[in-house]
This record gives structure tokens, sequence and C-alpha cells, in this order.
């Protein structure tokens, strides 16, 4: 398994965030990782990418544990925090430059055209990136992600805000990427799951109440669609 989660728990001080949350997500396939606000996804996140320490519990990319700060796991591993963080100063072009350094890349001109190419950037590559639209920010974002071409990619709410055009150019990379890599994805976003996700876990107040492939539904789930049966798992619970 690309990632696995074994009984982690997060609390911030008295709050509890993570209430014991196990699961797995594997190769070439897409992981549709949802929840209402405040579930839990993005502590979730930020402990799988080693942003932040979980209280208790373990998990693993790629069979390296994660630490949280350790380098270790980090070649394996692409991330696009929800808030997409970018170097907006700088050119698209030297900014992947200088995340390419980070990583030491070899080949670094041909795999930041690569990367430029697979994401569409190529327009906007001599752009400074605070003048960028939001569409091609989270393009950066993802460009960012791949650049090293880790294994694992874990995205939170990458297309939140985009339009719908953007959302469709998004979502397709997204698929095209999970095909070779383990991809865990966090939306509100029922179609976007029913779009591009193989996987599906529901996680609410911490807790995850729902794991099943996406080609399952029907059959665990007789006569629910996905948005039916996430209100009625998660709804006044
Ligand atoms: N830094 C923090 N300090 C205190 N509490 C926090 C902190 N970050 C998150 N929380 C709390 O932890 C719980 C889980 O939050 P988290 O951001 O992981 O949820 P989420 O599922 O990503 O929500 P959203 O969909 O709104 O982004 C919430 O109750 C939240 O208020």
């Amino acid at each position: 398994m690309s990632i696995e989660v074994n009984q982690l728990y997060k609390s911030y001080g008295a709050q509890p965030a993570l209430n014991g949350i196990s699961f797995t997500a594997r190769p070439g396939r897409v992981l549709g990782f949802l929840g209402p606000n405040g579930a839990g996804k993005s502590t979730t996140m930020k402990i799988l990418s080693g942003s932040i320490p979980p209280t208790s519990g373990a998990a693993s990319l790629c069979g390296v544990q994660i630490q949280h700060g350790g380098p270790a796991m980090r070649r394996h591993l692409g991330y696009l925090p929800e808030n997409n963080p970018l170097y907006a100063g700088l050119y698209v072009r030297e900014a992947l430059a200088f995340l390419a350094d980070i990583h030491r890349i070899p080949n670094r001109q041909a795999r930041i055209a690569d990367v430029i190419d697979m994401t569409g950037l190529a327009p906007m590559q001599h752009r400074k990136i605070n003048q960028l639209s939001k569409g091609y920010r989270q393009r950066v974002g993802l460009a960012q992600a791949i650049l090293h071409d880790p294994d694992v990619l874990i995205l939170d709410e990458p297309t939140s805000g985009l339009d719908p055009n953007q959302l469709q150019d998004m979502r397709s990379l997204i698929k095209q990427l999970g095909r070779q890599k383990t991809v865990l994805l966090s939306t509100h976003i029922m179609q976007e799951v029913e779009a591009i996700c193989d996987d599906v876990v529901i996680i609410h107040q911490g807790k995850i109440i729902a794991a099943f492939p996406f080609a399952e539904l029907g059959s665990r789930y007789p006569d629910k669609g996905l948005e039916a049966l996430f209100i009625r798992l998660t709804v006044n619970k």
C-alpha cells in the first residue's frame, strides 16, 4: 500500500480532531477523502505530509514511516495544501526552477518543461504568480507538487474556487496522474468523486464512517447515490 494510516489520533489542546482513524490508499488509484467542515480531512493530510505531528498512531508512505518534519518520505510525496501557498513574487518558471534545486532534480530544465506542459502552464510560464487567475495558481500548486515525480500525491481541495472550465481541466489532470500514482484527494464535491475517484473514505467528527471502492457504492448501499449516502451518514450525528 502506498499510504497506510493506523489508529491516528490528534488533538489540538483540548480540541479533538482525529479519533483513531485507519485507512489505506493504493497505487494507480484516486482516493476521495470526504467529510463535512471540521471533520478532520486537513488535519489528516497535514500529518501525512509531516507538517504536524499526530498525538498518537502511525502512518507510512511507500513503506517509509512518517515523522513530523522528517525528510525521509519527502521524495515519495507531493502535497498541495488547502490554501495553496505559492511564491507569489516569482515567475512560474522561476518558482519551479527554485523547487527543482531544492529537490536536486536531475535534468531539471527538461523536467520543468515536461511539468509545464502536463499542467497546461505553457502560456503562463513567464508570468508572475501573483498575476495569475485562481485556476492557473492551482495548476502552479499542482506543478510544484509533482515536479520531483513523487509516488504519492496529497491534494487538499485542489479544485475549490475554480470555474467550470478550470474544474474540468484540473479533474482530468488529477485523473491522469492517478493512473500512475497514489492520489489522496479531499473534496466537498460529490460529482468530483463520481468523475475521478476509484475509492471513497468518509470521515466525520474525526472517525472513518465509510470506506469502499466507488464501483461498489450501488451494491453496498442500494438505492443511495453518493450525495444521499453522505448526508445520511453525516447529518445530525
Ligand atoms: N490549529 C488548530 N487549532 C485548534 N483546532 C484546530 C486546528 N486545526 C483544526 N482544528 C480543529 O480540528 C477539527 C478538524 O479540522 P480540519 O481542518 O482537519 O477539518 P477539515 O475536515 O479539513 O475541515 P474543512 O473541510 O472545513 O477544511 C475542527 O474541529 C477544527 O476546528
